[in-house]
């Protein structure tokens, strides 16, 4: 239904966006991930024709949009990283105000606002001014805005960024009920895997303006089926059981965190028994050696050597 094309966003000393390719068919959540600066914003912005590439194309139900994007745009809702109201306007009167910039009015513009504050779950609070909400309350009120002309597809940068994490499970339950009930396309990016692995059915991720790897949250996990994830815990550590495992050449990357050491070795070897007996020669007590299944970060350690929010 929608497809970005080989495009591609220079800025004057930056490559923003490289040769992206993606699509996106209706009735799916598709999440974007990646890091700061990764170039998620600039796709994004494309692609709700906000920015014009370089080079590429954007295509909506087979249609070049770069030159005439309306039909695009009459169908979209965008849900930007700046939060975008009238902060001395209550929320009913921000989301009349910017119904009527959509063209709606009467009793249909009533209706409407009346659904999304339902939606959005504030409802109770829509005669109070914007200025006194939390965060996590402005962001309601932000994707609000973005559902009054019905859009068939949503996209939203980083919506749960900076706010409580109350409000956090309310936007994602919101997306992922507005997905189930009214079939919306949700375009969802974010630099917390485990939103999109909760969220969406295909991730694209993308780094230093490169897509990385894409597919379902399953192939891209395959992508580490030759190495296996595995988590030692205690609940301290001394030097040299730390040092002997540092000192194992097939451990390919290793994590100490305060009562948790996650190493990664390949898939066929067996190290259970040799980390239960450095252990036991280095004189401490382990609580637990289990298999992790992999997660979308650890994906993006192996693509990348880094952690995805560094
Ligand atoms: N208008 C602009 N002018 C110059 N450089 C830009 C502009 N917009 C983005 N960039 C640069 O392009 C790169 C990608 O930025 P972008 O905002 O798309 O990343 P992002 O993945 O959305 O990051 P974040 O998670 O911080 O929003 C960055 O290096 C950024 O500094």
């Amino acid at each position: 239904m929608l497809e970005l094309m080989d495009l591609t966003k220079t800025f004057k000393h930056t490559e923003a966006v490289k040769n992206v390719n993606m699509f996106i068919e209706k009735g799916e959540i598709v999440g974007l991930l990646g890091p700061n600066g990764a170039g998620k914003s600039t796709a994004i912005s494309m692609l709700s024709s906000l920015v014009e590439p370089t080079s590429g194309d954007v295509r909506f139900r087979n249609k070049s949009m770069i030159k005439n994007p309306q039909s695009l745009r009459e169908v979209l809702g965008l849900v930007p990283q700046e939060i975008a109201l009238y902060e001395d306007l209550t929320a009913l009167e921000n989301l009349k105000f910017f119904g009527r910039i959509y063209g709606l009015k009467g009793q249909q513009l009533q209706n409407k606002i009346e659904e999304v504050l339902d939606q959005i779950g504030l409802y109770e609070r829509r005669k109070e001014v914007v200025k006194t909400f939390s965060g996590g309350m402005k962001r309601r009120l932000n994707i609000g805005v973005a559902m009054l002309h019905n859009p068939e597809i949503m996209i939203m940068d980083e919506p749960t960024v900076g706010i409580d994490p109350q409000s956090r499970n309310y936007i994602l339950e919101t997306v992922k009920r507005l997905n189930e009930e009214k079939q919306m396309t949700v375009i969802y990016t974010s630099h917390y895997m485990e939103e999109v692995e909760f969220l969406c059915d295909r991730i694209y991720i993308m780094d230093k303006g490169n897509l990385i790897a894409s597919g379902t949250k399953d192939e891209i996990k395959q992508i580490l089926s030759s190495e296996n994830s595995i988590s030692i815990k205690a609940d301290r550590w001394n030097d040299e059981f730390i040092k002997r495992l540092q000192d194992i050449p097939t451990i390919q990357r290793m994590k100490v965190e305060e009562k948790e050491i996650t190493i990664v070795v390949p898939k066929d070897l067996n190290m259970f028994a040799a980390v239960a007996k450095i252990a036991d020669e280095s004189k401490l007590e382990l609580r637990s050696i289990d298999i992790k299944a992999p997660t979308l970060e650890d994906v993006f350690l192996h693509l990348t050597g880094r952690a995805l929010r560094d």
